[in-house]
């Protein structure tokens, strides 16, 4: 009998698991619909052209492969403060913010929960209800105590703003509160600048610590300073914070694994000493991260023709995402007879609609219709061509009632 008889079967990733199950339908018309991957109207993988011509000119210089530092690519770890604060940001000058390469959004999420565990014990995380799958994950693993923040309201399938200030006030002081930068995963329902600032008042009164989740910068707007625009504001408070980045989707590097973390501090000194432990955390977790991606971001950014034109593709991403959005609202509209106020849809930002489907209404977008979902009602916009979306809308009125 095997030694390994004791570890049982785990069950299917709640996301990318559905990936799983859809590469496995055979049906014509099945739709991916689950994980949030961009995809052309064609219903392609994309590749940025600017990263492809950042590879070209890579493999011309012909790079060398060494061990990058522990903390990663200096050039990007530049490139990534600057397009989060914004390169003249006075915090940047004063060396207030330690950034360290990680191995994606979910890396540098998984380095900050460890540097939680070790220098803040007992402290809380606090995330939104319901939030990105694999938070929870992240959090239990890395042994650090969460609880959630009312922040879905399926009434209004809106905000629950209210509910979201009374549970920060009433978290113990000094708890981080996890933060979707922009585009907020799944409900695609982001606070307005004005709750923002409120947000930041109750955060700062009870001598909590932001934490910030930004893993769709430019790729929600458009516009990499309006995405980032809540980071800044904390910042400018003169906030110490917690931000971990995110490139799989903004350049399409999902794969590459590009990401970082960073840490506002009140103090260069500070900084310095939070980096060197973010060092040692990384250090026997994965030694150094990935140089490709890294090299492809600071290729990209510090050129300002390629800087210039990858703008413009996030535009033109964001813009297929919000056309695509319009036209299935369209399109369900026209084939709902009954009242159903369905502007939610239009009203959300970034890669996902929140459907409001419930679960067995979700199964039956599956089962019926082959249209692969989370089972929390959220269809990823980015897997949605306009030619699906009349298919789409009679799955989701058929699912509805
Ligand atoms: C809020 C949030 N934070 C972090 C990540 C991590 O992303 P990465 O490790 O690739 O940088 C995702 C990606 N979430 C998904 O788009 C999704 O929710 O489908 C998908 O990539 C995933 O991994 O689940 C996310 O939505």
């Amino acid at each position: 009998v095997s030694r390994f008889e004791s570890i049982t079967m785990a069950p299917p990733d709640p996301i990318l698991g559905v990936s799983e199950a859809f590469r496995a339908d055979t049906h014509e018309m099945k739709l991916n619909l689950g994980v949030g991957a961009y995809r052309t109207e064609e219903l392609r993988p994309y590749v940025l052209s600017v990263v492809k011509k950042a590879e070209n000119l890579m493999l011309e210089r012909g790079e060398f492969k060494e061990y990058l530092p522990i903390e990663g690519l200096a050039a990007f770890n530049k490139a990534t403060a600057e397009l989060l604060l914004g390169a003249d940001n006075p915090i940047i000058k004063q060396q207030r913010i330690a950034t360290v390469q990680g191995l994606s959004g979910t890396g540098s999420l998984r380095l900050a929960a460890a540097l939680i565990e070790r220098y803040f014990p007992g402290a809380k995380v606090l995330i939104s209800s319901p939030t990105w799958g694999n938070h929870k994950n992240i959090f239990n693993d890395a042994r650090v105590p969460w609880s959630e923040y009312r922040y879905y309201d399926p009434k209004t399938v809106g905000l629950d703003f209210d509910g979201m200030i009374s549970d920060i006030k009433a978290a113990p002081e000094g708890s981080f509160i996890l933060l979707h930068g922009c585009a907020h995963n799944p409900t695609g329902i982001d606070p307005t600048p004005e709750q923002w600032e409120v947000i930041a008042d109750v955060i700062q009164e009870k001598n909590h610590i932001p934490f910030f989740d930004v893993a769709y910068q430019g790729f929600a707007s458009g516009s990499l300073d309006a995405d980032a625009s809540s980071v800044r504001l904390f910042a400018a408070r003169g906030m110490e914070l917690l931000v971990a980045q995110s490139y799989s989707k903004n350049l399409g590097l999902y794969a590459e694994r590009i990401g970082a973390i960073n840490v506002v501090c009140s103090s260069a000194d500070a900084a310095a000493r939070v980096k060197s432990q973010l060092k040692r955390i990384a250090r026997p977790m994965y030694s150094n991260p990935p140089i490709h991606g890294a090299r492809i971001v600071a290729n990209v950014v510090g050129d300002p023709a390629l800087f210039n034109e990858w703008k413009e593709e996030m535009e033109l991403m964001a813009g297929r995402i919000k056309s695509v959005r319009q036209k299935l609202y369209d399109s369900i509209c026209a084939k709902d007879k009954s009242e159903k106020d369905w502007s939610y849809i239009l009203k959300q930002i970034g890669m996902f609609s929140f459907t409001g489907l419930n679960r067995a209404q979700s199964d039956n977008m599956t089962d019926k219709w082959h249209v692969y979902m989370t089972k929390d009602g959220r269809i990823s916009l980015a897997g949605l061509s306009a030619a699906k979306c009349e298919y789409l809308a009679d799955a989701i009125i058929d699912s509805f009632y």
